[in-house]
């Protein structure tokens, strides 16, 4: 394609199209829906998650504090502790998330039942969508597969909050599948690695099948399918603010189908700032560790990280991906959770040096955005969760898509909730900052 003339068009444009910046101030617009302390424009109400990371003193200041999230009002920590051997304590919080309250176990028992029975895709879908389109994105694979269950649908446009339950939880249960063999068929395809197709088997959990799926020879150790169930827990929810549940229940609002509302939903979760950083860390610590190996020198892991924030080095983004989040200050629960697994994995595994690596860099980076941005910032879900999932064997491909899987559950959750007490179409307002002009005919311009 020539691009010349739309450079040009381009070029000449922003004379008519410039938003002067000092405007958003004199409007009071809150870009990125943020106030001015940083919290964000309040856009709804809901009972299924609660992300604290800060509180108001009497006076009205904002304080952060240590990151603390709550699924429907029970600390995510309890739940990791409180563990006990279960092995399915991913399943146990989709059921929490959407239903509110703790599944006895006959509950969590037929639940999974639910989902076990929906585990298959529909006759011929591996073979038409999955295995004869291969994409070379997972996430936008998965967008294209999540669009196409619609035409699997005999009633897909009903709109209805349980016909919506009913068809969300039938694509949780088949994400898992979807995204192993949209894997798999990717790497046969494009990488000419042999063709691994399991199917997914009743008598395994969703972590345990997305192990099997993923593996030739389809084994795991219980220690293995424990962190993965762990992982898919923390991802499950993290209330209605966020870029990808939001934009699910914007899309919901004007009440399409689930299917475009989730497949809307994953590309945002696709984004680098968003749940897309979980392969930017990879990337970004494949280029730093090839830079500086796992030197235990501050100084030089303190010269890289300049580097990284004054746009010299890896993307020139001048962001350090798994860092900083628009909620949490302190830290992120999630990622407290992930380092204590890491490090208990990384001795098993003989990854000690990496882990403390890590580690460092973590603590040079956030004493670093303060020194030279101000900025409080933690390390996020995404700064450990890559290095879990290297340790598991799982492959960078599947980092993201595997957020797909466990975030589901929290967009339908909060499409439910929205659809039952909110129903608004969303529609907020923007101001004309333009001028009025005349139409000039043509042999006048
Ligand atoms: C599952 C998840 O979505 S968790 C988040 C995953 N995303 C990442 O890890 C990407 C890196 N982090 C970021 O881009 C941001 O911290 C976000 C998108 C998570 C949050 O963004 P915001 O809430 O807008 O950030 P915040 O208001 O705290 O940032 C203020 C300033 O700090 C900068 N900043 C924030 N995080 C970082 C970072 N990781 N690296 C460098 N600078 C940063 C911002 O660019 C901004 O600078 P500016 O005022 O010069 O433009
Ligand atoms: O809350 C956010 O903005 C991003 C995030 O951590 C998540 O969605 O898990």
């Amino acid at each position: 394609m020539d691009n010349t003339f739309l450079a040009q068009f381009y070029g000449k444009s922003q004379i008519y199209t410039d938003i002067p910046n000092h405007l958003y101030k004199d409007f009071n617009v809150k870009k990125g829906l943020r106030n001015e302390d940083g919290t964000g424009v309040l856009v709804g109400l809901t009972r299924v998650a609660d992300v604290v990371g800060y509180k108001y003193d009497d006076e009205g200041h904002k304080i952060d504090t240590e990151g603390t999230l709550y699924f429907r009002g029970i600390d995510i920590n309890e739940i990791v502790k409180n563990r006990n051997g279960l092995r399915y304590i991913y399943e146990e919080a989709c059921f929490l998330l959407l239903f509110g309250y703790l599944p006895k176990q006959s509950e969590l028992d037929k639940f999974c039942k639910i989902l076990k029975d929906n585990y298959e895709l529909p006759d011929d879908f591996l073979e038409m969508n999955l295995l004869r389109m291969p994409g070379k994105n997972l996430m936008n694979k998965l967008q294209h597969a999540i669009l196409t269950l619609y035409n699997y649908d005999e009633d897909p446009d009903n709109t209805d909050v349980y016909e919506t339950l009913l068809k969300g939880v039938q694509i949780m249960a088949k994400l898992p599948s979807i995204a192993c063999y949209a894997y798999q068929s990717k790497m046969h395809y494009y990488e000419h690695k042999s063709l691994v197709i399991h199917y997914p088997r009743k008598d395994y959990s969703t972590a345990e099948n997305i192990l099997y799926m993923l593996r030739l020879d389809g084994k795991f150790s219980e220690k293995e399918s424990n962190l993965l169930d762990i992982m898919l827990l923390l991802h499950a929810d993290h209330g209605g603010g966020n870029n990808s549940t939001f934009t699910n229940v914007v899309i919901s609002s004007t009440d399409t189908d689930i299917y475009s509302a989730v497949s809307g939903s994953i590309g945002s979760l696709k984004g680098p700032r968003h749940g897309g950083a979980n392969i930017k860390v990879a990337l970004m610590m494949d280029a730093v560790i090839s830079e500086i190996g796992y030197t235990r020198d501050d100084n030089k892991i303190k010269d890289i990280v300049v580097k990284l924030l004054n746009k010299q080095f890896y993307n020139k983004s001048g962001l350090i991906y798994g860092f900083g989040h628009a909620v949490y200050t302190i830290s992120d629960p999630r990622a407290e959770v992930l380092r204590h697994y890491c490090g208990i994995v990384a001795r098993e595994k003989g990854r000690e040096e990496e882990f403390e690596f890590y580690l460092r860099f973590e603590r040079i980076v956030k004493d670093t955005l303060l020194e030279m941005k101000g900025l409080t910032a933690c390390a996020n879900v995404d700064y450990y969760s890559g290095f879990a999932y290297d340790m598991l064997g799982i492959p960078r491909d599947m980092f993201t898509p595997l957020f797909v899987i466990s975030r589901m559950v929290g967009w339908l959750a909060h499409n439910l909730e929205n659809k039952l007490y909110d129903g608004r179409i969303m529609r907020p307002a923007t101001k004309y900052v333009g001028t009025i002009n005349e139409y000039i005919p043509m042999e006048e311009r």
